[in-house]
């Protein structure tokens, strides 16, 4: 019988932990993927490039908003990244999570797997492996948390850890952090794209939210494993928040991959699939993928927001397509997320299956 294709994520054993925790002698076969690692070129350590920066402070000052703005804008054009400074995220929320995130990984696994995956076809949400997919196919070397944040009623408290003790209140905090930095920065990619009925505020207002908290242990055979699978982020606006300075974050650019040198707190902003097809192709969702360090482990924690028009549809804006004909096909949230579901394991991505073909417009 054909297995049918499906993201998927599996409960982490005793023997997967045992490996990360550097007890193995020679990596098992389901972790080895030299040949994506080493299929494209990564630009190398002496090799001069910034990825954007976009200064927050400055976004706020009458002086230099506009252009800020364009900064913003060129960033999420050119290369669907860059780092935020200034973001006036209240320090002690993050360091809560931070912390919180940090002491959860570090539990013992009987302890992490309290708030373990449900299994097959229960959803993406709980601590596991993450993405494993299809039997056969290749794992990620890293442990997971994944949580729906927001709205309330979605909640899986049952999924919730309750050890650390504080880790409850410090994803709940957070989340409203985040909410409020996510707001704000769509307010200004709403002035570059020249969105003047607030149709992408909108879109993303009271809408799903949710949390992935990812520890990448170490890997001494450099090369060899990926922390996480080359992939677009199916969603609308992600903030990444680097507990640590290690870095593995590579950013697919030009057929190269861009290694992320984190900016001492900066946050990460990544365009998603939707605010791509949102904004009908102006802001770019990009491949990313995470390649474990050597010596040190590495913990992000990720925020991630969709974004939907009336009645939960996917589409581009109306208001911003102004004369273009629409680049992608409406669908419902809910079909589209199906719809990503089958086709990250295929190596697709599933809005490009969307794309409508145009004469005079290149895709
Ligand atoms: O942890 C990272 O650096 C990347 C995580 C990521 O790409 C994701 O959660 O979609
Ligand atoms: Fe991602």
């Amino acid at each position: 019988m054909e297995v049918e294709k499906i993201v998927n994520r599996d409960e982490i054993t005793d023997a997967a932990m045992s490996m990360f925790a550097g007890n193995y002698i020679d990596i098992p076969e389901s972790y080895i993927r030299t040949d994506e690692v080493i299929a494209d070129e990564v630009i190398g350590k002496d090799e001069a490039y910034e990825l954007p920066v976009v200064d927050m402070a400055r976004l706020f000052d009458p002086d230099f908003s506009a252009m800020e703005i364009q900064k913003l804008g060129y960033a999420c054009r050119q290369w669907g990244f860059f780092q935020l400074t200034n973001h006036g995220v209240d320090e002690v929320v993050a360091q809560l999570i931070k912390d919180n995130t940090v002491e959860f990984f570090s539990l013992p696994l009987d302890v992490k797997n309290r708030v373990a995956v449900l299994g097959k076809g229960a959803g993406l949400e709980g601590y596991g492996h993450h993405y494993s997919r299809a039997p056969g196919d290749k794992k990620d070397w890293a442990e997971s948390l994944i949580l729906i944040t927001q709205p309330v009623h979605e909640r899986n408290m049952k999924l919730w850890p309750t050890s650390p003790p504080t880790f409850r209140d410090a994803l709940a905090t957070y989340a409203v952090e985040m909410t409020k930095l996510a707001r704000r920065l769509l307010c200004f990619m709403a002035a570059d794209l020249g969105d003047e009925e607030g149709e992408l505020v909108e879109a993303f207002t009271g809408k799903r939210q949710s949390m992935a908290m990812h520890y990448y242990p170490p890997c001494r055979h450099e090369g060899k494993v990926l922390g996480i699978t080359p992939h677009t982020d199916g969603l609308g606006l992600t903030l990444l928040l680097h507990v640590d300075d290690t870095p593995g974050l590579q950013i697919k650019k030009d057929g190269r991959w861009y290694p992320v040198r984190p900016l001492p707190g900066a946050m990460l902003v990544n365009i998603g699939d939707v605010l791509d097809i949102l904004t009908n192709g102006a802001y770019k969702s990009v491949k990313h993928r995470v390649i474990p360090d050597a010596q040190r482990g590495r913990t992000t924690v990720v925020f991630v927001e969709e974004g939907t028009v009336e009645e939960g549809m996917v589409t581009p804006l109306p208001g911003l397509l102004k004369e273009q004909e629409p680049r992608y096909k409406s669908i419902h949230l809910d079909d589209y997320i199906k719809g990503i579901l089958k086709a990250v394991p295929e190596g697709i991505r599933f809005a490009n299956t969307l794309k409508i073909q145009h004469d005079d417009v290149s895709t």
